[in-house]
């Protein structure tokens, strides 16, 4: 190993806390979904950082905190995704409009939260959280995040991000 590079230590966080349920419905194809229905979706992270010359890399306290604000922000909400290809969505007041195939779809906007996403899919919520999370840790020295949402055990989405 070259002498001037920092070892690298991961660390990983994997709270039973770190969690968030909502409704949804995956969206195959422009003609099929499924019903609307829950999950409580758990987050974990896996976090990639120089290691200090105190045996300390980056303060997992940190990124537990942010981790489980972002996850308070999505608990107990319908969610949407804003950019799928196969709905639309219109704002009817106090409701959201939702066009998909054949059917339109009436959500109650204050139990709803329209996400930058394509799909309301464990891949789409890990992307958008660990998006978070890059925001959140702008100026950190990390090497690499990765985010992973799960729908359920043994069901789980990740999406990595490694410093440029
Ligand atoms: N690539 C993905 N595929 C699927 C996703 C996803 O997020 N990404 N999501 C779903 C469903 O929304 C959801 O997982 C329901 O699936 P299902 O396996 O039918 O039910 P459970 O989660 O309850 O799992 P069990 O194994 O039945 O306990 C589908 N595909």
């Amino acid at each position: 190993m070259n002498n001037q590079e920092p070892q690298l230590a991961t660390l990983y966080i994997d709270k039973e806390s770190h969690k968030f349920s909502a409704a949804h419905y995956t969206i195959f194809s422009a003609t099929e979904r499924e019903r609307l229905h829950g999950h409580n979706y758990s987050v974990s992270a896996k976090i990639v950082a120089p290691m200090g010359n105190n045996g300390f890399a980056a303060d997992y306290n940190v990124y537990k905190n942010r981790i489980k604000r972002l996850c308070d922000e999505l608990d107990e909400y319908m969610i949407l995704p804003e950019h799928s290809p196969h709905q639309t969505l219109e704002d009817g007041g106090t409701h959201y409009r939702v066009a998909f195939a054949n059917d339109t779809l009436h959500f109650l906007k204050s139990d709803t939260l329209v996400l930058p996403i394509v799909n309301a899919t464990v891949e789409e919520f890990s992307r958008y959280l660990l998006a978070r999370v890059i925001a959140d840790s702008r100026g950190e020295d990390l090497r690499e995040v990765q985010i992973c949402v799960a729908s359920g055990p043994g069901q789980k989405g990740c999406t990595t991000w490694t410093a440029g």
